[in-house]
């Protein structure tokens, strides 16, 4: 049992004592969700305790996969029977089970945030309110804050004090939006992402034999990231675990980064209330980064008035500088973010998975992505707006859950007209006006519509609803696969999408056939108990809701926002976009909690790093549409300089930049305490008179080089393959060429 001897006692205490309420809550890198880990491992393998009566919950799907993954390596392939997910996932499957006694379908759609944003619009429409007062975004994080704090529509419109607010901003009928909201999705047979939490509280709270059922399923509860679940997820596992007693929760305060949607620090304070026999374990070791990444780290935290006392130290190695990456646009930090990636990986023999680079938010992907794609380095966006977000594919999706729930609102409205067959805006607002006031189902209105239609869009519709049949027809007789197959080509997607052949059609079609692929990637997965379509579809939608965890094993460069970076680790990590107003962001500035807040997910951020830390900021960048000169970011500042320099590998060749867009920002936007004034040079190259090609028999990637007419560069790639050496050479002025060394005149600068 050596998993056990690489426990430092208070870690071993962690997972060892398996009995009672225990409470971990420690500094980042010291071990908490590895305690977990072994404490699962231990209670399967020690106490012989079946895995279908564990449950731990994870705040990312990807955090679950590895989290068993590591068990499986201990106890074998019994750790797939574990329950072990994120809260949205566990209790989705849950409501699956019980669906039928909240009056809702078991295969039960699930709207993401898109959807129901969708349904919010079309509300505020039919109800002729304006929806620049009733912005979707607005109105559907107030309704998402009432459920996350368990509030109903019922109690909503009840409460005096939600009353007064929403009139004093103007909204007074946020209230009604949110009943009719609720009404339509239960209607539709949808449930969107709060209601995963909301309605698991109200299973709980009326049918207490379902509680009953759980509880005693459930002998070990286990909860990680702690620090970020709110009032409805806290509830949830106290109800739980309640007979047994037997929760172990870990977190750390200091990366709290979910108040605004929800989290509550307080939790961690009522849970010493709760269970006044709580074990509490105290982890100071980090074992992740190196002395100046954690010591940097804690000279931020230490800023923060609101905190628990903590003392995190670590055994590990010094460890080089954190380096500071200066560039004078978003894409010239693109480009220094690459190049720095190229001459790590070169110098240090690592990997692409090895580096991370993680931003405030998503639209910095971009310029990451570009100069990532330009320097032929793999990558892949964790989260964000991807594969699933696309159009093609959530039209397809569509067709695909409105052959499988009839009563699907948003899907409907997707596809009733894609492909064109003749049913306009007019007639399918008539449809849903229809089974509102009937109070029919769409499904009946749309099996009925000679009724409520006019011949020609009746005929349509009557085709429509054949064509549905059909469709499900195929999904009950066939597998997955060969259903959605059928679905494509049937739905007329496919031919639609074939008939482009623009750049952007042919890669719609080819994002249809990787979705194809995916079902077939699921239907043959041996681990899927359930290979229905109906299955893979919610799966899809919890992964895409949350994290996107298409977790291809290839060697890449991994892309995300801080927020979805919890919990990871990466050898080396860039923080990019360290400038006032983007980090910490320009909403978040306006209370000391909410800064405080910012401070949190950098903090979050840099403990991310192993052995090296890069921060960047741009002097300029294009923000709303509109460019902007911007500031370093305070957080700089707030490093203790003993652990930061700026770094010298860049500004070597101080960065090229064009003169007249740029002198201004850099100048006005460069901060005394973090760097001296750089030079602007011209972006000509003038050879130099004694330029001497030398010996490229030695040429090498990652050398710098410099030639007669496109000035310097570094290598990027070799190719000795054929009778003619060839160079890729990534020119600071003339981007990427490639040269045939018999030919070309080279010096080499270094190696
Ligand atoms: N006793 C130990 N011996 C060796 N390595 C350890 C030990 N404890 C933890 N580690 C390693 O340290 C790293 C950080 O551990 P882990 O991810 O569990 O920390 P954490 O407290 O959950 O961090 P975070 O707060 O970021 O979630 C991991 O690589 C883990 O394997
Ligand atoms: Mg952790």
């Amino acid at each position: 049992m050596d998993y056990l001897k690489s426990l430092n006692e208070p870690q071993y205490e962690g997972v060892v004592n398996t009995e009672g309420p225990t409470m971990i809550i420690a500094g980042a890198g010291s071990g908490k969700t590895r305690v977990l880990t072994f404490r699962i491992a231990y209670l399967i393998e020690k106490k012989g305790v079946d895995p279908f009566n564990i449950l731990s919950l994870t705040f990312t799907n990807k955090a679950a996969k590895e989290m068993r993954n590591r068990i499986e390596k201990v106890v074998g392939t019994e750790a797939r029977n574990l329950w072990m997910g994120t809260f949205h996932s566990v209790f989705a499957r849950i409501l699956r089970a019980e669906a039928d006694k909240l009056g809702y379908p078991s295969n039960f759609t699930i709207y993401d945030a898109d959807d129901s944003k969708q349904l919010i619009k079309s509300i505020v429409k039919e109800l002729n309110l304006d929806d620049k007062i009733y912005k979707p975004n607005v109105v559907f994080n107030r309704i998402s804050g009432a459920k996350n704090r368990l509030i109903s529509w019922k109690e909503y419109l009840r409460n005096p004090v939600f009353k007064a607010d929403d009139e004093s901003n103007m909204k007074p009928e946020l209230g009604r939006i949110y009943k009719i909201y609720s009404e339509r999705c239960f209607k539709a047979g949808a449930m969107d992402f709060d209601d995963l939490l909301f309605n698991t509280n109200v299973l709980f709270k009326d049918h207490l034999d379902v509680l009953n059922k759980y509880q005693q399923r459930f002998h070990y509860v286990m909860v990680d990231e702690f620090q970020d679940t709110n009032i409805s997820q806290y509830l949830i596992t106290k109800k739980l675990s309640a007979v047994r007693q037997n929760i172990c929760v870990v977190g750390d305060d200091a990366q709290s980064i979910y108040a605004f949607r929800g989290a509550d620090i307080q939790n961690i304070l009522n849970f010493e209330k709760d269970y006044p026999d709580l074990r509490v374990i105290k982890l100071e070791q980090n074992y992740r980064s190196t002395k100046t990444i954690v010591n940097a780290a804690n000279s931020i935290i230490g800023k923060n008035r609101a905190q628990l006392k903590k003392n995190v130290w670590t055994d590990n190695e010094d460890g080089t500088l954190i380096e500071l990456l200066k560039a004078t646009s978003d894409n010239e930090e693109g480009k220094l973010v690459a190049s720095s990636i190229f001459e790590e990986k070169m110098q240090n023999q690592l990997k692409n998975s090895d580096f991370a680079i993680l931003y405030r938010t998503n639209s910095q992907s971009r310029a990451m992505e570009e100069a990532l794609r330009r320097m032929n380095i793999k990558y892949k966006i964790v989260g964000g707006l991807s594969f699933y977000q696309r159009k093609e594919i959530k039209d397809l999706m569509a067709y695909l859950r409105f052959a499988i729930n009839h009563n699907d609102e948003q899907s409907l409205r997707r596809i009733i007209n894609y492909p064109k067959r003749g049913i306009g805006d007019t007639s399918v607002d008539k449809i849903i006006v229809a089974a509102n006031d009937h109070d029919m189902s769409l499904w009946d209105v749309l099996n009925n519509i000679s009724s409520f239609l006019p011949g020609r869009a009746a005929n349509a519709v009557i085709d429509f609803v054949a064509l549905i049949k059909r469709f499900k027809y195929d999904i009950e007789s066939k597998d997955a696969y060969e259903a959605a197959s059928l679905i494509a080509k049937g739905s007329g997607i496919m031919k639609e999408l074939y008939a482009d052949k623009t750049v952007e059609g042919l890669s719609r079609y080819e994002n249809v056939q990787e979705l194809l692929n995916a079902v077939k990637e699921y239907v043959d997965d041996p681990e899927k108990e359930d290979k229905s379509l109906g299955a893979f579809l919610q799966e899809i939608a919890l992964i895409t809701g949350v994290d996107n965890d298409k977790d291809d094993d290839e060697e890449k460069v991994t892309l995300m926002t801080i927020h979805m970076a919890k919990g990871l680790e990466f050898k080396n990590v860039y923080v990019v976009g360290l400038e006032e107003d983007l980090f910490p962001s320009q909403m978040m500035l306006s209370s000391r909690a909410d800064l405080e807040e910012e401070r949190r997910l950098f903090y979050v951020a840099i403990t991310r790093a192993e052995r090296k830390l890069f921060l960047s900021y741009a002097l300029s960048r294009y923000r709303f549409g509109r460019l902007k000169n911007c500031e370093p970011s305070r957080f700089i500042d707030e490093i203790d300089p003993d652990f930061i320099k700026v770094s010298k590998k860049f500004s070597k060749s101080e960065p090229v930049i064009d003169t007249n867009n740029y002198t201004k920002s850099f100048v006005s936007g460069m901060r005394k305490t973090t760097s001296s004034q750089p030079v602007v040079k011209k972006t000509s190259y003038k050879p130099s008179a004694d330029f001497e090609p030398s010996d490229t028999s030695g040429l090498q990637a990652g050398m710098k080089v410099e030639h007669p007419k496109f000035g310097y560069g570094m290598v990027m790639e070799m190719d000795d393959s054929g009778a003619n050496r060839k160079a890729k050479v990534n020119f600071d002025d003339f981007g990427e060429k490639t040269l045939l060394l018999s030919f070309a005149k080279l010096k080499i600068h270094s190696n």
